[in-house]
């Protein structure tokens, strides 16, 4: 058997500790349709319990137990992923069509999520389709408050699953609602008890990545989540990580536009947690839709047209510690100087 040449999909589950990320795992395995997916669990510490609680017959279920992937992913995760390969082009396991890596919950899953847009060897065979972060609505403020790691994993999410929903009182549940979506507007927030969730009703709440299908490109943004938000920080505690757009209403040029993606991306990478935008170009028709991930830009897209009618410039940002004002000053500069 071989494996399929185009990219295979990958599926990270991250969430703090005991947020349902196993349980979660548990009832997408049920699916005759995830029949086909290689599991690999990642653990901290010296003795694996994690993956025994992962109920799949599935035979491509990989323990990644010699530290926390997202530390050390240029050596284990990429290890694991190859010896995944050979063993299913030596017949030695069934072939996959998907991977789902559930994360240490202490982990930040920036670093896994920069590796499959750079490491050479993954960009060529695997494309990270959705990062789903499960959230416990009975711990999950504290968590929130008490850990980075927590926050990081909200912010990074495509997809949060609200857990536990049903032993927590609902106006907890109504308060950690606001405040994810205060963190991250743009993910889809899905309250989920006991993992049950179909997986095309849970994959239907992350759009198709434009870079991929061209189309969509709103969805994807979700730029209304983002309409009137000031960029103030909405807790004290969110380790000063704030999301809001910029929009413009004048062109910019792509030389232009390409010297500010380096310049905020190699001075401030690090508190950009995330950025996805589309961009009017100068004297061009059809619009560029740009992705970064903290420090790393993921390869510029031109649409063939515009996906409305409306053709400004709008870019969504979460960040860490930064102005919102020193960067929408910043864009707006560019289009001035570049309109004149
Ligand atoms: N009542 C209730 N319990 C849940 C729900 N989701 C998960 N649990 C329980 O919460 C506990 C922890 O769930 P796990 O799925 O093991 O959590 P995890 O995130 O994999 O845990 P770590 O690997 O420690 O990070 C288990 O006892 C689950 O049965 C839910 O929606 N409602």
């Amino acid at each position: 058997m071989t494996i399929p040449r185009d990219p295979l999909p990958v599926v990270l589950i991250t969430g703090f500790l005991g947020s349902g990320k196993t349980t979660l795992l548990n009832h997408l395995l049920r699916d005759p349709g995830m029949a086909d997916t290689a599991v690999i669990v990642n653990e901290f510490g010296d003795i694996a319990i994690d993956h025994l609680l992962v109920e799949s017959a599935i035979e491509n279920t990989v323990v990644l137990q010699s530290g926390c992937i997202c530390c050390t992913v240029r050596g284990d995760l990429v290890d694991t992923l190859d010896d995944l390969c050979t063993k299913v082009a030596q017949g030695e396991v069934p072939a996959f069509s998907r991977i789902v890596i559930e994360t240490t919950g202490l982990a930040d899953p920036a670093a896994l999520v920069r590796a499959f847009l750079t490491e050479r060897t993954l960009v060529a065979r695997f494309a990270l389709r959705a990062v789903v972060t499960t959230v416990d609505a009975v711990n999950g403020a504290g968590q929130l408050d008490g850990f980075a790691e927590a926050r990081h994993q909200a912010a990074l999410a495509d997809i949060l699953v609200l857990t536990k929903s049903d032993l927590a009182p609902p106006e907890a549940v109504a308060t950690l609602t606001a405040r994810l979506k205060a963190i991250n507007p743009g993910a889809g927030l899905v309250p989920v008890v006991q993992g049950a969730i179909a997986p095309d009703d849970l994959f239907a709440r992350v759009p198709e990545n434009p870079s991929r299908t061209g189309s969509d490109v709103l969805a994807w943004l979700n730029g209304d989540a983002f309409a009137g938000r000031p960029g103030d920080p909405r807790s004290p505690h969110d380790d000063g990580i704030r999301a809001f757009a910029v929009t413009l209403d004048r062109p910019v040029e792509r030389e232009a536009l390409r010297g500010w993606l380096r310049s905020i991306l190699s001075l401030r990478g690090d508190d950009l947690l995330r950025m996805k935008g589309i961009v009017a170009l100068r004297g061009e028709a059809s619009p560029m839709v740009v992705h970064a991930v903290q420090a790393v830009l993921h390869p510029p897209v031109r649409l063939a047209n515009w996906p409305s009618e409306d053709h400004t410039t709008r870019i969504v940002f979460i960040t860490r510690n930064m102005e919102p004002e020193a960067l929408r000053n910043s864009l707006e500069v560019l289009a001035t100087r570049t309109a004149a």
